[in-house]
């Protein structure tokens, strides 16, 4: 039998979110956002293999979570039954990214299934009928579809593509929370009112994490860690957090800085992409 995990796989990568405004609240409760999402170079990575008849299989799945609740598992079968298909595949799962920390890795992990299987059952399908699909199993997940760091608007679906961001390195900080993005979008104290950003004033250096003071607030962790990262470069939260990033200009000062990092909170170096890593992939893929 051959290895499930042979060959180079397909990567999933972190997202960070640059900044993240909560600009208005939709009569759905949904809440407009404006964000701009970044690439690292740093993921997951899942290896796919055909299997007859349909059958779906996945191993590497989140502990707690039922197969048919993994969002790997979801876009397949999403997929499957989008296109069609007939046959079906055996999905290995590396997970590296921290669940619910503010990194995307489910919503990557979703966004690498729909484009690999794309591939892999030679569906023909472009990259908007993926993007719609990702978009019912999470508003993050069309950004990784498309694989441009992009300004987001709307939940996180209406994007613009940025390909004038500097990219930085960054030092991520895990302070090892999972934090649920509902509980922090319920909270009361929530800004919801922020004042659009345009894109220019954001590359001049405008924008906070509007989500960062109520988490600061319920989970003293992620300010210990903001405080820790503050005084080496500016820390930000990214997403709903939990984790934490400052940019540095040189990869070997981000990596000395982990080096100090104490202990029990694990984090890890990376250079932020404005072209995600599974494009490149996609590209190799021919
Ligand atoms: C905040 C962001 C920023 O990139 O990322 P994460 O920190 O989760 O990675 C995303 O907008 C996360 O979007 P998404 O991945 O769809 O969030 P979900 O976990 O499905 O949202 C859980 C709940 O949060 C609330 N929610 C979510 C997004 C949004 N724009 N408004 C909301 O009010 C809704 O109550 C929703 O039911
Ligand atoms: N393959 C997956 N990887 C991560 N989380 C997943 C996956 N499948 C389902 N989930 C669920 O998605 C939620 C967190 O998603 P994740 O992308 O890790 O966090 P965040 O949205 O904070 O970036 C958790 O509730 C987790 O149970």
């Amino acid at each position: 039998m051959r290895f499930a995990r042979e060959g180079e796989g397909w990567p999933a990568p972190a997202k960070i979110n640059r900044f993240l405004h909560v600009t208005g609240q939709r009569a759905d409760g949904y809440h407009e956002l404006q964000t701009v999402f970044q690439f690292l170079d740093y993921g997951d990575r899942l290896w796919f293999e055909r299997l007859p008849g349909g059958l779906l299989e996945l191993t590497g799945g989140l502990p707690g979570v039922a197969t048919e609740d993994d969002l790997v598992f979801r876009a397949a079968r999403a997929l499957q039954r989008l296109s069609g298909y007939p046959g079906g595949v055996r999905i290995t799962l590396d997970k590296r990214l921290p669940v619910g920390g503010g990194l995307g890795g489910g919503s990557s992990d979703a966004a690498t299934t729909l484009v690999a299987l794309n591939h892999l059952w030679q569906l023909g399908l472009d990259v908007h009928d993926l993007a719609d699909l990702g978009l019912q199993l999470g508003a993050d997940v069309p950004v990784f579809v498309h694989g441009q760091a992009a300004w987001a608007e709307g939940v996180g679906e209406r994007l613009t593509p940025l390909d004038q961001l500097d990219s930085p390195w960054f030092l991520v900080l895990d302070p090892a929370l999972s934090i649920s993005t509902a509980e922090i979008f319920s909270d009361p104290q929530l800004t919801r009112n922020t004042r659009p950003l345009k894109i220019p004033a954001f590359l001049s250096g405008a924008g906070a994490n509007d989500l960062q003071a109520v988490v600061v607030r319920h989970y003293p962790e992620v300010a210990n860690a903001l405080n820790w990262l503050s005084k080496y470069q500016p820390a930000r939260m990214t997403g709903s957090g939990a984790c934490v990033f400052a940019a540095f200009p040189e990869e070997a000062e981000a990596r000395a800085v982990l080096e100090q990092l104490p202990a029990p909170w694990t984090g890890f170096v990376a250079r932020g992409c404005n072209r995600s890593p599974l494009m490149e992939r996609l590209a190799r893929a021919g």
